[in-house]
């Protein structure tokens, strides 16, 4: 069975420093801790508006941290810039509203190929693993495709928010999706709103290599701390892969 990389978002340690204006909690701190508790990845969100990640929590986690970042960014010439100036080793690319509260959907790659064609091209070419932040829809799948982005995340958000048969026909969306995906040579990850309640089906699809999971850690992280809250997330993905579903 493949091995499942925990990339950590830590979006919301920077939401708890933000919200006195100071510099602590540090959220390169917390990526030092994480990678200290497992975690394959650090994941960060530098969002127009800057709510939570700064400029120099980039700049900072670029020169400071030994994991593989994951730069999640709108398609905006702003964020590619900046991209192409830390050169992380993934830019993920993101949907964005400045009146969300939070990502509410996949990027519509399939609408707008002839705009995302060249931005991909152009991190691509500075060495940047570019993956496209999707609904679990096979069109939108084969568009990223089509514009040469070598990976896919699938959103879990609805899969998430759901309980019941709704839950499920989301899963059986995004194992449809993850099939697909590695039918037609696309790298699949896969995140949004995870928490150890609904991990272990994610992390059960043997076509999904990477999680990105944050704003569940951090605040687990509030009660149990940030290593222990990351390393229950790894124990409960190992036993899903080992057959633990559930
Ligand atoms: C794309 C995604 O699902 C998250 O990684 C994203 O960072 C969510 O936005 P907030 O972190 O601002 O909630
Ligand atoms: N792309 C998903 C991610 O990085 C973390 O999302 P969440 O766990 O903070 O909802």
């Amino acid at each position: 069975m493949s091995f499942l990389r925990l990339g950590v978002n830590i979006d919301h340690v920077a939401t708890i420093r933000n919200a006195r204006g100071g510099l602590h909690p540090d959220p390169v701190r917390a990526a030092h801790l994480a990678a200290a508790a497992g975690a394959d990845g650090i994941t960060a969100h530098l969002r127009e508006d800057r709510r939570h990640i700064a400029d120099r929590d980039i700049e900072r986690l670029a020169n400071e941290i030994n994991l593989p970042l994951n730069f999640e960014m709108a398609a905006t010439e702003e964020m590619l810039a900046i991209a192409l100036r830390h050169r992380p080793h993934a830019a993920c690319i993101v949907p964005e509203r400045r009146e969300e509260r939070t990502t509410e959907g996949g990027l519509d790659v399939a609408g707008a190929k002839e705009r995302l064609r060249p931005l991909v091209a152009r991190l691509t070419e500075a060495g940047i693993r570019v993956s496209m932040f999707i609904e679990a829809d096979l069109r939108q799948l084969d568009a990223c495709h089509d514009i040469g982005a070598p990976v896919v995340e699938l959103h879990t958000g609805a899969y998430c928010e759901h309980g019941g048969e709704d839950r499920d026909r989301e899963l059986a969306r995004i194992i449809a999706a993850a099939s697909h995906a590695q039918a037609i040579g696309l790298e699949c990850h896969a995140g949004h709103g995870l928490s150890f309640d609904t991990v272990k089906p994610i992390a059960a699809i043997a076509s999904v290599a990477e999680l990105n999971i944050g704003h569940f850690l951090v605040g687990e992280a509030i009660f149990v701390g940030f290593e222990a809250s990351i390393r229950h997330m790894r124990q409960l993905m190992d036993e899903a892969r080992r057959g633990g579903g559930g």
